[in-house]
């Protein structure tokens, strides 16, 4: 029986790369993973040893470092746009590029030593703590004619001690689950989204770094401010705050575990639980994942 190259991509994988701009006292700095993945006409590679049409994971490498010093990294977004239409435009075999970056955050000290800090400045020039609060990631791709870029965040952590309930599901042999007036509802929100830019000759980039800061917003601003009765219904409603501030956005996919808290049996110490004392279980979590797009656009993110 024949068989077949199937679908095939490669590149270099987690390039870690921090970018200093030191044109000032006041450094910036940018940290980002970087991941390519190339794929166009490498049959002959696999099937017959020829590596002709090979351009090597290592130069792939040097071109996210060389690039970083070139082109600077205003935004990932940018930036993995700015790799992928390389790989593609100038190497003919390479049809496709898919540039994956995450990238962690790092805000400046404050520090009452005035050496380390610009004059005018309580904060460290070239002194950084890295946030841990989420990572921002990105995925561009590009096909030789459209960009499309998917961008999100993961491992944001997020609570509503209260103003959450659970009640009037389903109930067969096997539910044993209490019915919830008043629980708490946490989550580690993992989100992505597709910008409708897609790198047309004239048209504007959206501002990746504002528009980055301002879903973020909408998305924590939507959490706290449902009243839920279930994590799916705050799933709908962070994903429509999105759609509904941001023009730009097509569609929101979010995936929220539901980090559960039980509470703590007190009564063997003569003491009432009056929903103040919970156990935070790491896991089973249940999974809660959904897409909000606009009408009438074709979700792309798949569920992975
Ligand atoms: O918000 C929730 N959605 C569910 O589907 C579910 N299932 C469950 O056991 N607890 C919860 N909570």
């Amino acid at each position: 029986m024949a068989h077949v190259l199937g679908q095939n991509q490669y590149g270099k994988a987690e390039n870690r790369i921090v970018r200093v701009y030191r044109d000032s006292t006041r450094h910036e700095i940018k940290d980002l993973n970087v991941s390519v993945a190339l794929s166009g006409d490498f049959d002959d590679v696999h099937l017959t040893g020829s590596n002709a049409n090979c351009l090597p994971t290592d130069t792939t490498k040097n071109t996210v470092y060389a690039f970083a010093k070139k082109y600077g990294i205003d935004s990932a977004e940018d930036f993995g746009i700015t790799l992928a239409r390389h790989f593609v435009d100038s190497t003919e075999p390479v049809r496709r590029a898919r540039i994956r970056i995450e990238e962690y955050a790092w805000d400046r000290i404050r520090t009452p030593d005035s050496t380390s800090r610009p004059t005018g400045s309580e904060e460290a020039g070239h002194s950084f703590v890295r946030n841990g609060q989420e990572v921002r990631t990105t995925e561009v791709r590009y096909d030789g004619e459209y960009v499309q870029v998917v961008s999100g965040l993961k491992d944001l952590v997020v609570m509503n001690s209260t103003d959450s309930e659970f009640w009037g599901y389903i109930k067969d042999g096997y539910t044993t689950l209490q019915e919830a007036y008043d629980r708490i509802l946490a989550t580690q929100v993992t989100a992505r989204w597709t910008y409708s830019y897609r790198g047309a000759e004239g048209e504007s980039q959206p501002d990746w770094n504002r528009c980055y800061t301002q879903v973020k917003r909408h998305l924590l601003e939507a959490f706290a401010e449902t009243y839920s009765y279930s994590l799916q219904q705050t799933l709908h409603a962070m994903g429509t705050r999105v759609l509904d501030n941001r023009a730009e956005v097509d569609e929101v996919r979010l995936e929220l575990p539901n980090k559960h808290h039980f509470l703590v049996d007190l009564s063997p110490f003569g003491l009432k639980n009056e929903n103040e004392v919970y156990y935070a279980a790491d896991r089973m979590y249940g999974l809660i994942e959904g897409t909000v797009h606009r009408e009438g656009v074709v979700p792309v993110i798949p569920a992975v």
